[in-house]
């Protein structure tokens, strides 16, 4: 039997910093970055050729590539200053405007009226990517997260990214460096995941899927150790409170320490050779690290499933041929009943209601803008993020739309997008 080894503690929360066996990629702050490399560029000068690995640390430095032109002034590759218009692979893209609403018709915002204008382009028909190679989904976590599982499960044989932050994933989209990031949004025992709420109106992704991934919680350790002792156990904190009753009935004498993400934990306990650490991750996770399972299936339900949504730079178009569900972010002006007013306008138009969620938005001024591009930054106490079960392409939808931007100040269709139908049944292991 192994002896036990001193070991600094861990601070709840902290960000492990530790030699990773995977690349990831690294943060870029989103509004100092402007300049951007289109897929073309990419490939011929990063990706094509490489190992994975070796890609993936391109990516990286890439990114980084991108803050120190920008900050050393080097606007050469497309990036400006305030108001500057960066040409991102021919699209157009006003960096002022990143985090601003226009004020207007809602069908200006999303074309409910006017899908037509918008030319069909390849990427309405297939999800191949147009550089010809894998589809590139950017995912938080490191290889065994539960969220790379759901990148393959939205994406099968997609080239899976993985991410220091939830903000990189997003970045890794909008720079090109991936076509789509997946994103968790809630779970059927610990509920909504509100920073990416936050993150989603931030920036200017389009959902573009979903789907649901039944998540089959192990706890690991290194070979040898037995649960007796176990000092801490380390995960990510949604998966910590997927399996809060669980770990007392195992009638373990642990501290909860909350990391990055649930495979990170194993990669800790691995990389550090923690002998009275145990991490609550997937089984595949163990394979990876090469921990043991001291215990299987350890989450509070049988059915845990978690729901992720895909993002894109550009909107899917969307269509009535199979069930779509629709997302929307709104606010209103004090004192208006607002709210009930909004909801009736799906109920007299029998949409169903799968999500409501509000967040606090005090802090966080939204500037809106006229036509003109003038406006100004605006408080608002709450945001609404709303999930309802139509396609943007019903009639039913756009007018329930139109109404409710009666009677709010701020409205924003995150996207329109099939459901995922799968059942939700008890989760298997991944
Ligand atoms: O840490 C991971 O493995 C993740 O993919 C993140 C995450 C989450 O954010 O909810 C995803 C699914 C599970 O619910 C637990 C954790």
């Amino acid at each position: 039997m192994q002896a036990f080894s001193p070991y600094s503690p861990v601070p709840a929360f902290r960000t492990f910093h530790h030699r990773r066996s995977f690349p990831r990629l690294l943060p870029v702050h989103f509004f100092t970055v402007q300049c951007v490399h289109g897929p073309e560029s990419f490939s011929a000068q990063n990706g094509v050729g490489l190992s994975r690995a070796d890609w993936q640390s391109s990516c990286a430095i890439l990114a980084s590539n991108v803050v120190s032109q920008q900050q050393s002034g080097d606007l050469s590759a497309g990036g400006g200053g305030a108001g500057h218009v960066a040409s991102v692979n021919g699209h157009k893209t006003n960096v002022e405007n990143l985090n601003l609403v226009r004020i207007g018709k809602i069908s200006d915002a999303y074309n409910i009226t006017k899908l037509q204008p918008k030319p069909l382009t390849i990427t309405d028909f297939s999800p191949a990517p147009m550089h010809g190679e894998k589809l590139r989904v950017a995912y938080q976590g490191v290889p065994g997260a539960y969220s790379e599982a759901a990148a393959g499960k939205a994406y099968p044989n997609c080239d899976a990214i993985p991410c220091d932050q939830f903000e990189v994933a997003f970045q890794a989209v909008e720079l090109w460096i991936a076509d789509r990031a997946v994103l968790p949004v809630e779970n059927s025992l610990g509920g909504s995941i509100h920073r990416n709420y936050d993150l989603l109106l931030r920036h200017r992704l389009h959902i573009v899927g979903e789907v649901q991934l039944p998540v089959h919680h192990c706890l690991l350790a290194l070979p040898g150790v037995r649960k007796e002792y176990l000092n801490r156990v380390i995960s990510h904190p949604q998966a910590l409170a997927q399996c809060e009753l669980t770990l007392t009935k195992l009638g373990l004498n642990v501290t909860r320490e909350a990391v990055d993400d649930t495979a990170g934990a194993a990669e800790y306990i691995a990389a550090n050779n923690l002998l009275d650490t145990a991490a609550i991750a997937s089984a595949r996770a163990a394979e990876l690290y090469g921990l043991q399972v001291i215990a299987d299936g350890i989450q509070d339900d049988s059915n845990n499933v978690t729901r992720f949504v895909m993002l894109a730079r550009d909107p899917i178009i969307p269509r009535t041929d199979r069930p779509f569900k629709t997302s929307i972010v709104f606010a209103h002006d004090k004192g208006t009943s607002a709210l009930f007013k909004v909801l009736s306008a799906f109920a007299f138009r029998n949409i169903s209601l799968t999500k409501i969620e509000s967040r606090p938005h005090r802090n966080c001024p939204i500037r809106l803008v006229d036509d003109a591009n003038v406006g100004t930054a605006k408080h608002f106490e709450y945001m609404f993020y709303v999930d309802f079960e139509a396609s943007m392409a019903e009639t039913r939808a756009q007018n329930a739309l139109a109404e409710v931007q009666e009677f709010t100040s701020f409205l924003r269709v995150l996207g329109s997008y099939p459901m995922d139908m799968t059942p939700w049944s008890p989760s298997g292991r991944d």
